[in-house]
């Protein structure tokens, strides 16, 4: 089957981050986990990532942060290929963070505090804006209060934003995340999701690799589809959720919103774009 990504077309600058035909296999396994992956990030947009189990998201990720170097293919932050390079690599890892889908392998220290400064320290910035910086992003991600408090005592969506909070006080102008909703309920999902409005609006471009497709048609305004280590579809969530066929014929479910606006009688529909939230779609059938 050959589904080919769809070119940008809006963005005559170049994107922020670009893959070109990227490779990548494990140590030890035959199977390539990124088999020729080529897809753009485009700056300033939420982007979600699709892909059932394996489809290589993860692998992307890491590659996106310089963790994993490719075997094969390049990539580019704003028009000009990555260096490896240690300094290079620092400030790349500055400018682009990674939020990993289990705290558990992000934090390392003993409290948030100890941990949202690490990444501070590292980068060696004096002690009395790492203190203003630190508190500021407890503040604004509802942690002041469990700053001091034993990270083996935090709820996993207390974690998860403590992670979040590691990567955001290093204002970095990309934010990725690893399954950022996985395992929270639907509460700390929703919350998680406004803060994640609040730092896009910030001017920060994000990108979720994401299994939940109702989510990925909420929230993004970019999706790729990944499958067996490519990108067998990028565009808007309209239209990659309107190629219906293709994505059920990789297995992957169409959000349910799309499902039931589609159940209903044409002339219910008339001609107005699909809702892409519970709240749209009750406007639109209030209307009739
Ligand atoms: N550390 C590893 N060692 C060996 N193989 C790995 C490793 N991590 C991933 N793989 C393999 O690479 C391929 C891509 O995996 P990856 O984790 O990138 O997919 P994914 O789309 O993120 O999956 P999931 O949604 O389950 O997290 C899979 O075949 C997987 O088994």
């Amino acid at each position: 089957m050959s589904i080919l990504p769809e070119r940008e077309r809006s963005n005559v600058s170049p994107p922020l981050l670009e893959a070109r035909g990227l490779a990548f296999n494990y140590p030890g396994t035959r199977q390539n986990a990124l088999h020729g992956l080529t897809l753009s990030i485009a700056a300033g947009r939420k982007t979600a990532i699709c892909g059932h189990n394996g489809s290589g998201k993860s692998t992307f990720l890491l590659h996106a942060v310089g963790i994993h170097r490719p075997a094969a293919g390049q990539l580019l932050w704003k028009g000009q290929p990555v260096s490896y390079q240690p300094s290079a690599l620092r400030e790349w890892r500055q400018r682009a963070g990674l939020v990993f889908q289990d705290p558990e392998h992000q934090l390392i220290l003993n409290t948030p505090y100890e941990d949202i400064t690490y990444g501070l320290r590292n980068a060696g910035i004096p002690e009395a804006e790492i203190r203003r910086r630190t508190g500021a992003i407890l503040e604004s991600m509802g942690l002041t209060a469990l700053a001091d408090t034993p990270i083996h005592h935090l709820s996993l969506g207390q974690k998860k934003r403590t992670a979040l909070a590691g990567v955001l006080v290093l204002e970095p102008e990309l934010l990725l995340l690893d399954e950022p909703t996985a395992y929270l309920d639907p509460a700390s999902e929703q919350r998680l999701v406004g803060e994640l409005d609040r730092i896009h609006e910030s001017g920060v471009t994000v990108v979720m690799a994401t299994h939940d497709t109702n989510l990925a048609y909420a929230w993004a305004d970019r999706v790729l589809v990944m499958d067996g280590g490519r990108c067998l579809l990028e565009g808007t969530a309209e239209e990659v959720f309107g190629r219906r066929e293709d994505l059920r014929s990789i297995g992957i479910t169409l959000p349910c919103l799309l499902e039931l606006w589609e159940a209903l009688p044409a002339s219910v529909r008339g001609s107005a774009p699909p809702p892409r939230s519970t709240a749209e779609f009750k406007r639109l059938l209030a209307g009739f």
